[in-house]
């Protein structure tokens, strides 16, 4: 698909400068205590490799070509100098939740986790009401991780809709089934708009959903899909508005994602690009934390100290120097971008 692709550059050059660091968490966000990460030097700058420990190698390659893109090409040139982003709220209890928001400072728009496995609707409900309570204003969303039946998501609808809702990200896991709920939903005229993420960032055709009619707005992330330039050319084709979000990365990986929500023509809702407040650490002495609710579009010094600091352990290390190495060879054999 798409424009020219990026060289790979060579194993060695990439495996030299590799740099692992594991990062606790202040709360838990989706099964993840310990964040653990690859960082990487190259001539530009560095790059971050993250992806999920459960993903197999052929998953992460396009992790790796976001990395090298950043470390090897840096990133095409923003429209714009600061990006407006949303509080994350994990699947917490309701009595936590000011806790959370305070980590993010003012912000206009929240994205809260609901459909939690183990917790009810009734869960999802108490604390979409209190992060309403606390923030009459603030425009909200929901990602349900496609975690509910479309019987159970229109239900969801039915009970929050109320609260005001700009979208519910990934209500459920398959396409027919957004397509069904997008549709009921604008039926019922509750306004609330439908979002698809797992559906664009794990599905071999990263357009199929657009195609479909399954959506009325992507949730997008560098990393899985190649990087900035390939995201913005996916982008591109599927003509849907986008909203930037993170892979719960470092202030290195968040600075890909500030890079593509600073070339897209159009940003019409806040970024998912504040995760490094849910983090007790980071790489960097300056973080990319937003600021009255935007970040700024600027480079990210990596601190060694920090590297040292938040070092993981021996045989973690080697684990993720095992995986840059398989992942590498897949990404050689595809070719970055392609
Ligand atoms: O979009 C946001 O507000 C923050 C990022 C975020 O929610 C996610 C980051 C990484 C993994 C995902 O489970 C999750 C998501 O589903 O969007
Ligand atoms: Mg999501």
């Amino acid at each position: 698909m798409g424009g020219r692709p990026l060289p790979v550059p060579d194993l060695h050059d990439v495996i030299s400068s590799a740099r692992v660091v594991s990062i606790p968490m202040r709360v838990k966000f989706r099964g993840v205590l310990e964040r653990e990460a690859l960082l990487v030097e190259g001539p530009v700058g560095w790059g971050e490799f993250c992806p999920f420990l459960e993903y197999d190698d052929v998953e992460s390659a396009p992790w790796l070509a976001c990395a090298l893109e950043a470390a090897w090409h840096g990133f095409p040139a923003p429209v714009r100098t600061s990006i407006p982003v949303n509080a994350t709220v994990p699947a917490v209890e309701p009595g936590r939740v000011e806790m959370v928001l305070t980590r993010f400072g003012r912000v206009g728009a929240v994205k809260i986790k609901v459909a939690e496995r183990g917790q009810s609707l009734a869960d999802d409900v108490a604390r979409v009401a209190e992060v309403r309570r606390l923030l009459p204003d603030a425009g909200i969303k929901l990602d349900a991780n496609g975690g509910w039946s479309t019987d159970e998501a229109l239900a969801a609808v039915d009970a929050m809709a109320r609260f005001d809702l700009q979208y519910v990200e990934q209500p459920v896991a398959d396409i027919p089934g957004l397509r069904t709920v997008r549709l009921e939903v604008q039926r019922r005229g509750y306004g609330v708009l439908v979002a698809a993420d797992e559906s664009v960032r794990r599905q071999e055709d990263p357009l199929l959903v657009a195609r479909e009619d399954a959506a009325d707005l992507l949730v997008i992330k560098a990393p899985p899909l190649g990087g900035v330039r390939r995201a913005l050319e996916i982008i591109a084709q599927a003509g849907l508005p986008a909203v930037v979000s993170s892979a719960l990365d470092t202030s290195v990986g968040i600075r890909a994602g500030v890079a593509l929500a600073a070339a897209l023509p159009e940003l019409p809702y806040a970024c998912g690009l504040a995760t490094v407040s849910l983090m007790a650490g980071d790489v960097t002495q300056s973080s990319l934390m937003p600021d009255a609710g935007s970040l700024p579009v600027r480079d990210v010094a990596v601190s060694r100290t920090r590297l040292e600091r938040f070092a993981a352990a021996p045989e973690r290390t080697r684990w993720w120097l095992e995986r840059l190495r398989r992942t590498h060879a897949v990404l050689s054999g595809v070719r970055m971008g392609s």
